[in-house]
């Protein structure tokens, strides 16, 4: 989203301060709780985060933590696959298998061989969507494209899945475009929007603000969690909160970036934790990463590789905070 800080502190309740930096609202946090809680805005910062994501156990094995289905990728767009595996690798998950089109086999085998691949009968898109009962969350969207036969897999998943989901890219477009499956959307889906992907889904906005109301709307009308990305990315939750991250950084603006967001979703998911703790782990741990990948390769030179990296540090620290 674009707009600018000092308009985004009208959103903050009425008797919290705001001075200057988004990032250091210097609220007590008494009555920051206090505020947040009567106007359903929130931060979201790590004390938000404490305690919501539980430590790995000493005998846990990986049974335990989940076995995620990521369904990405399309010919020229293997790149935006490799990218969510290696992010949902770095996020916990017990085991990971990931479809794509027969053209990413070689390439997911060899960038990503900690995942197992599953290849579509088709070469390029998407066209048939595999037994889903092995899986503990499923994640669609990057790289995947608009072909007549993927959105036949869209169609299929929102009908059979029993398990969470995590929608992000065309998989949206998809949903935009026939928005009778938007009404196949099982409860508690997580989507992953920019503001132009929203756009499809909801309408266009008037402004920055008229934005959040749409998203108000859509998370209720849908019953699902919705990350609005970008620069203050916020989520909207089916029962009207609206959260706004304080991680990320500029550097971030770069291809990519939103498909790692989606492998650590479906990550986090597939651990079996609630859509809510999932979304706000996995946006402030997004953000993070970028800060602490900024800190090596500086803002401009940061590409969304190197989230993935800096992944495993970040939920290690939201997991034992006085570790770092
Ligand atoms: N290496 C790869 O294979 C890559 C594949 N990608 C895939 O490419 C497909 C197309 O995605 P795109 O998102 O590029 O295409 P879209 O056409 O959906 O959206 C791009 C446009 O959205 C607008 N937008 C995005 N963020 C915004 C913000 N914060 N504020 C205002 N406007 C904003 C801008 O106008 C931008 O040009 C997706 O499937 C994606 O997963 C990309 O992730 C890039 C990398
Ligand atoms: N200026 C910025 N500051 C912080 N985060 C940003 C900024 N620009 C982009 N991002 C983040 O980068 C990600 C971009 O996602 P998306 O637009 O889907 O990219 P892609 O489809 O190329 O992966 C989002 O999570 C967004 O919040
Ligand atoms: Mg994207």
């Amino acid at each position: 989203m674009s707009f600018e800080l000092p308009k985004l502190a009208f959103l903050l309740p009425r008797n919290a301060e705001y001075v200057g930096q988004w990032h250091t609202v210097p609220i007590g946090l008494s009555r920051q709780f206090q505020a947040q809680a009567e106007s359903r805005l929130f931060l979201i910062d790590a004390a938000l985060l404490a305690g919501r994501l539980p430590r790995r156990g000493r005998f846990g094995h990986k049974g335990t933590y989940g076995h995620a289905l990521l369904l990405l990728g399309s010919r020229g767009k293997i790149g935006a696959a490799v990218l969510a595996t290696q992010a949902c690798l770095r996020s916990g998950v017990g085991l990971l298998t990931v479809r794509t089109p027969a053209v990413g086999y070689d390439i997911l085998q060899t960038s990503a061989p900690e995942a197992m691949a599953l290849t579509d009968p088709a070469a390029d898109f998407l066209s048939e969507l595999p037994e889903l009962t092995p899986y503990s969350a499923i994640g669609m969207g990057p790289g995947i494209d608009k072909a007549d036969s993927t959105k036949v897999v869209l169609e299929q998943l929102l009908r059979t899945a029993q398990v969470p989901l995590v929608l992000d890219a065309d998989a949206l477009n998809l949903l935009g475009a026939n928005p009778d499956l938007l009404a196949l959307l099982p409860p508690d889906s997580i989507l992953t929007p920019h503001p132009k992907e929203f756009e499809r889904l909801s309408g266009s906005a008037r402004d920055d603000y008229h934005r959040l109301e749409l998203l108000r709307e859509f998370c209720h009308k849908h019953r699902c969690y919705t990350v609005l990305k970008g620069a203050h990315t916020c989520l909207g939750t089916p029962t009207g909160e609206l959260y706004f991250n304080t991680t990320g950084n500029p550097g971030m603006a770069t291809g990519g970036s939103g498909d790692v967001l989606t492998g650590l979703l479906t990550a986090l998911r597939a651990q079996h934790l609630s859509a809510l703790d999932a979304a706000l782990l996995g946006i402030y741990a997004h953000g993070r990463a970028g800060d602490l990948a900024a800190r090596h390769t500086g803002e401009v030179g940061l590409i969304a590789g190197d989230l993935t990296r800096f992944i495993g540090p970040t939920l290690q620290e939201l997991t034992t905070p006085d570790a770092f």
